[in-house]
């Protein structure tokens, strides 16, 4: 059964201490999204569950194995720019993970296109990313962490520097390829109303260094519908989640 499971992470930048032990477990096909407020150490903590960045103490494990300050094997990143390769074409940059893996050209440009086409972007295989929008350069980032098939996702505010329509219309279309994949996610963003919509399980972060406030187990029903976010325990819940930011930063 796949499983994130970190344990005991610290983290200090100099004399900053960023993460004090901080654990958390992601199930086998759960959406969970970290909130908390800007500089509490979210990002630091995906970027050591990806093996990008190391971390003083604690252990990582994914699918049971031991992936501590390692990076790759099991992993696709999104980050809020996407990132891409200019040098390649839209459908190249999808396929780049399988190239690093090994898989042969046939094979990793028919996947590509699988994930270029499952994001929206049929027509577009050959188009450079200059040619691209901000949301469609973005949609090409999601398809290539989608392509290597990874059984954890890590998403930190892939959505942040995009327009609002934008940003809503990309909210549905991950949700709707994740529905039909479900891969385990951990997903940062600053958006209450975004982090409910899209996650199962919402953790709340302190301000630096960051422990979490508390976690919300979200209750709605899968397909997420535009109009849950009109619904009286959405509403109740998107407050509730920001005075407790709120009254954290005062605190
Ligand atoms: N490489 C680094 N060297 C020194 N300090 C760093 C480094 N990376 C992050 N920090 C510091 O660690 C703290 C946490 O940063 P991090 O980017 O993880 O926060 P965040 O919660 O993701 O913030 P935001 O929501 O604004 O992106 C910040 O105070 C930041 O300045």
């Amino acid at each position: 059964m796949t499983h994130l499971s970190v344990s005991n992470v610290c983290k200090s930048f100099g004399s900053v201490p960023v993460l004090v032990d901080q654990s958390l477990d992601v199930e086998e096909g759960e959406f969970v999204a970290l909130l908390g407020p800007s500089g509490c150490g979210k990002s630091t903590l995906l970027q050591i569950i990806n093996g990008l960045v190391p971390a003083d103490r604690g252990t990582i494990l994914l699918d049971g194995k031991d992936i501590t300050g390692r990076t790759g094997a099991g992993r696709g990143m999104v980050f809020q720019g996407a990132d891409l390769f200019p040098w390649r074409t839209a459908l190249e940059n999808v396929a780049f993970g399988l190239e690093v893996m090994g898989v042969g050209k046939a094979e990793r440009l028919e996947q590509a296109r699988h994930y270029l086409h499952l994001v929206g972007l049929r027509g577009f295989e050959e188009a450079w990313p200059h040619q691209l929008s901000g949301g469609m350069q973005q949609r090409v980032g999601i398809a290539r962490a989608f392509c290597i098939r990874p059984s954890l996702l890590l998403m930190d505010e892939p959505f942040g520097a995009l327009d609002v329509q934008t940003r809503d219309i990309l909210q549905d279309e991950l949700v709707r390829i994740w529905e039909a994949e479900r891969k385990m996610v951990l997903f940062v963003t600053h958006g209450i109303e975004e982090a409910l919509y899209l996650a199962d399980r919402i953790l709340v972060f302190s301000k630096r260094p960051a422990h979490v406030l508390r976690e919300i187990v979200v209750p709605f029903e899968r397909p997420r519908r535009e109009e849950m976010k009109l619904d009286s325990t959405f509403l109740e819940l998107r407050r509730e989640i920001s005075d407790l930011l709120r009254h954290d930063i005062h605190a």
